[in-house]
């Protein structure tokens, strides 16, 4: 493990460095030790210089290799701290740190890809700072120097497009999964919210067995009776599985969770794993309440953010964890935070407290489902489509009525119309006849 010291500079309050140690943690990183400090930025070495030295000291009583900075660092100011460091000590800041993590934990293609387009867009600037700077310095001995870095900005940025149409490619075939899922049937609900609100926890309580991983291009249409052995899973990626709420059958996604301060392009690389929020029919916006009023309305605000101007469907707020709060300070909670979060559903992922609360809430909330009744021509592939609407409807009442048959369900109303031209078809003569 690489000894490391975690920094934190504020403007003004308090300087909590509890966040950046868990990122730091999760990063793989033994975090020996930390300091703060309240002021203004400053722009050589955005701590006060002072503080720098007193970091360097840190640094080599505690044999750190690197420092991690929990705020956005400019590339003068990384060089310039380093400087001040022993030797070889490395400066990372808050995104490189989040781009780290994100490169460890990315193990499918599309994660991949995404980490690199961000590595690359956090590059592209740098670049032409280099670039700019070597032409304002442009003297003869120098040409060759300029023009190495101009060809590398376009590298970047031939590269990023690259990346990007890659990308776009599986979000098109994503995108026409999300269709296919809804074509049979499904209502897609997302889990979105902050990094460690216990998504993935209320993921495995809500699903069912089945599991339907995000490569899994075998069982695009989900049969039900197909046995996933994808058991992978990964928080950049996503992870779907099926939940019954009731009537409805629901195909749930567990998504990567949201963190503050990420920097635009860091989202924009993430896109199409956020496309599985922004076009589900329902999100489940996940909060932990076991934690402070403050750091609940910060990362509900972070949350609101993320899915701000993308998002189309409608959300749910989910109080998680409420088995580590009071039923008191629950109640306190709800109320300071009713603009943010109206009328929230309190559950606990872990011991299954109110669950059928939130399923119900789940049915509720989705969109609208028409009621159909077809009489069917009791002919040879009646019964197949009396099956298919089993499979793809809510089947309320299945009666036989001499040569046909009476069937009222619910469904979506593009599987009613779907429903309606099957019903059609058996009425015709078949072609063999
Ligand atoms: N007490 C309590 N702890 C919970 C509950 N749900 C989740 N946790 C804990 O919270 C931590 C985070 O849970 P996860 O389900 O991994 O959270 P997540 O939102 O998927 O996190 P990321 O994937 O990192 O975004 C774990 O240690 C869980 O055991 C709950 O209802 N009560
Ligand atoms: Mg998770």
């Amino acid at each position: 493990m690489t000894n490391v010291v975690v920094v934190k500079r504020v403007d003004r309050g308090d300087a909590d460095l509890s966040e950046v140690t868990d990122l730091a943690r999760a990063a793989g990183y033994d975090v020996v030790g930390s300091l703060s400090q309240t002021r203004e930025e400053d722009a050589a070495y955005h701590l006060g210089e002072g503080k720098v030295s007193e970091l360097a000291a840190l640094v080599a009583e505690t044999d750190a290799a690197a420092v991690i900075f929990d705020n956005r660092l400019g590339p003068y100011q990384t060089y310039n701290i380093a400087q001040k460091l022993p030797q070889n000590v490395e400066v990372i800041d808050r995104f490189t740190l989040i781009l780290e993590i994100f490169g460890q934990r990315a193990n499918t293609r599309k994660a991949q890809l995404q980490v690199e387009l961000a590595e690359l867009r956090y590059e592209l600037p740098r670049a032409e700072a280099k670039a700019s700077l070597a032409k304002r310095d442009e003297r003869p001995g120098f040409m060759g120097l300029g023009e190495y870095d101009e060809s590398r900005e376009r590298d970047i940025k031939a590269q990023i497009s690259r990346i990007k149409n890659e990308l776009d490619a599986i979000a098109d075939k994503e995108e026409t999964r999300r269709e296919q899922r809804r074509e049979s049937g499904f209502d897609l609900v997302a889990l979105a919210g902050y990094t460690n609100a216990g998504k993935s926890t209320l993921m495995q309580r809500l699903a069912d067995d089945l599991e339907v991983g995000q490569n899994d291009d075998l069982h695009p249409d989900l049969d039900p009776t197909a046995e996933s052995k994808n058991q992978l899973f990964t928080t950049l990626g996503t992870t779907t599985r099926r939940a019954e709420t009731g009537k409805r059958d629901v195909l749930l996604t567990d998504t990567v969770g949201f963190v503050s301060d990420l920097p635009h392009w860091l989202v924009e690389s993430f896109k199409s794993t956020l496309d599985s929020v922004y076009r589900a029919d329902l999100v489940l916006l996940v909060v932990d309440a076991s934690e402070s009023l403050d750091a609940m309305r910060e990362k509900l605000i972070t949350s609101h953010d993320t899915l701000y101007e993308r998002n189309e469907a409608p959300i749910v707020t989910v109080f998680n964890k409420i088995d580590a709060v009071d039923d008191e300070e629950l109640e306190e909670k709800r109320a300071a935070l009713s603009a943010l979060a109206p009328n929230p559903v309190a559950v606990s992922g872990l011991t299954g407290k109110n669950i059928s609360e939130l399923t119900a809430r789940v049915e509720d909330e989705l969109p609208a489902w028409e009621r159909e009744r077809l009489l069917l021509p009791l002919v040879e592939d009646t019964m197949s489509v009396v099956s298919w609407l089993y499979d793809h409807t809510y089947v309320e009442q299945e009666e036989y009525q001499g040569e046909q048959v009476f069937v009222e369900f619910e469904a979506s109303p593009a599987i009613v119309e779907k429903a309606r031209a099957k019903a059609a078809d058996l009425s015709l003569p078949s072609e063999s006849a």
